[in-house]
């Protein structure tokens, strides 16, 4: 964490300035905000703030002493670069993905989440350093040595490592599906619940939970250490109505989060890809606006890792700060880009077994029948495929010397059942 001063800017192109967002994450980055500026009216295409408010700027961190100005938007290199120039010589700009990136990089607790966050910080500086280098500068870039070479180099290299480096929670949830566990992966904005969530049903478990909880974070973490609170998947296990299944949180969205900074995070991104349903959170006390372009951009960013949507639960957390005109509305505007949205509390248990019900729907099952000699050892295998699957019928044929168990599991517990009647003597149904 820095300790560094800084000045909140903030410029919006009609309504009331509300710095409250960008001043929790500039707090989450480490910064003292010692002062705020802002404005109503169109971008500067140059410095984006008006000629007159970055005077006023500039003045301000004079006067505080702010080592950094952070502006809650995007800036173009060139905009930075302008800013810069009008300001305190020494003085450093951050535009809102700056800091996104910066408190990712604090958080980072592994190998993995470090060069990830190096990376994205490499894409977003590459394109800057471009504007702020001289023409001489410039046209050395291919040189070995020149700032815009290595950190061309470096990328490349850091995309090769993150491809190369085995993670350990990949290998488990490999293992996991071999055996044949459904996978469900918890994706949406971060804020939205979705750890709440991943808590709430695994709090349900019924067997042993067979893996450390390594990225769980302090839970006397300050309010504003709870904007990307998780930086690194999560896996449970827990079990909805009976099934056994692995249940896993990712990394949240953040709003405006551009293009390659998802990428530069897909590794959790591909959790959702492997999943058998996907839950996508949603936090419905945003207002209505809000809510229907998180989910659009969470959709967009399913849709280009390929999650199929008939594979998507979408879900309107936190009702219970709604009243029941406002709840209409947040399932209108949700309704407009995801279909059926569900509305629910994880805080107070609302509709969650609707949610398991609707997880459920979509996991893989193979109806079928098991017919075995009706001997003892049979009574076993019913009574095991009534622990494990869903069972519709037992019977036990003509002269009672078969037992045939008509029922619906996923696949690898089909198989076992098989194997299982076959030890006790199965016979052809
Ligand atoms: N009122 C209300 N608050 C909730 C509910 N579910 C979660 N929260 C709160 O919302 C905040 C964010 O919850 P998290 O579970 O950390 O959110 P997340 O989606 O995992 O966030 P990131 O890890 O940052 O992506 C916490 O303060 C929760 O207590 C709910 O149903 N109602
Ligand atoms: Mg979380």
């Amino acid at each position: 964490m820095t300790d560094t001063n800084a000045i909140v800017a903030q410029r919006v192109d009609s309504g009331t300035p509300a710095t409250d967002e960008i001043r929790a994450l500039a707090t989450a980055a480490g910064y003292t905000i010692v002062e705020e500026v802002t404005q109503v009216r169109a971008e500067d295409p140059g410095t984006h703030l008006g000629s007159g408010k970055v005077e006023q700027l500039a003045a301000r961190v004079t006067e505080t002493g702010a080592e950094v100005v952070i502006v809650d938007g995007e800036l173009t290199p060139s905009q930075s670069h302008g800013l810069q120039e009008s300001l305190p010589d020494g003085t450093r700009v951050h535009d809102r993905y700056r800091l996104v990136l910066d408190v990712f990089g604090d958080q980072a607790g592994t190998r993995r989440a470090q060069l990830q966050v190096e990376l994205a910080r490499l894409r977003y500086d590459l394109p800057r350093m471009r504007e702020t280098a001289d023409a001489g500068w410039f046209n050395k870039r291919a040189e070995k040595g020149s700032p815009l070479y290595d950190a061309e180099d470096r990328i490349d290299r850091l995309e090769t490592k993150l491809d190369d480096l085995p993670d350990p929670a990949e290998e488990f949830r490999k293992r996991r599906r071999e055996e044949g566990f459904d996978l469900v992966t918890i994706a949406g904005y971060t804020n939205a619940g979705k750890s709440t969530l991943l808590h709430r049903l695994a709090d349900e478990l019924t067997l042993a939970d067979t893996e450390p909880d390594h990225a769980d974070r302090d839970a006397t973490a300050t309010i504003e250490n709870r904007l990307f609170e998780t930086l690194e998947t999560t896996t449970r296990r827990a079990t909805l109505d009976g099934r056994p299944v692995l249940l896993t949180d990712t990394v949240g969205f953040v709003a405006d989060l551009p293009h390659w900074l998802v990428e530069s995070f897909s590794a959790t991104l591909s959790e959702a890809a492997a999943a058998d349903r996907v839950v996508l959170v949603a936090d419905a006390s945003d207002p209505p606006d809000e809510l229907r372009e998180k989910l659009r951009v969470s959709l967009d960013v399913l849709d280009a890792q390929d999650v199929p949507r008939e594979a998507i639960v979408t879900a309107l957390n936190k009702i219970d700060l709604l009243d029941a005109e406002e709840r209409e509305e947040r399932l209108a505007a949700a309704a407009d880009v995801a279909p059926s949205p569900l509305p629910i509390s994880v805080q107070e248990g609302t509709n969650l077994d609707r949610l398991v019900g609707r997880i459920e729907d979509g996991l893989p099952t193979e109806r079928t029948t098991v017919a075995m000699a009706n001997v003892d050892e049979a009574m076993s295998v019913v009574s095991w495929l009534y622990d494990h699957a869903n069972v519709a019928d037992v019977s036990y044929g003509a002269a009672g010397d078969r037992v045939t168990v008509a029922f619906a599991a996923r696949p690898s517990v089909v198989e076992r059942a098989r194997a299982k009647a076959a030890a006790v003597g199965g016979v052809d149904d």
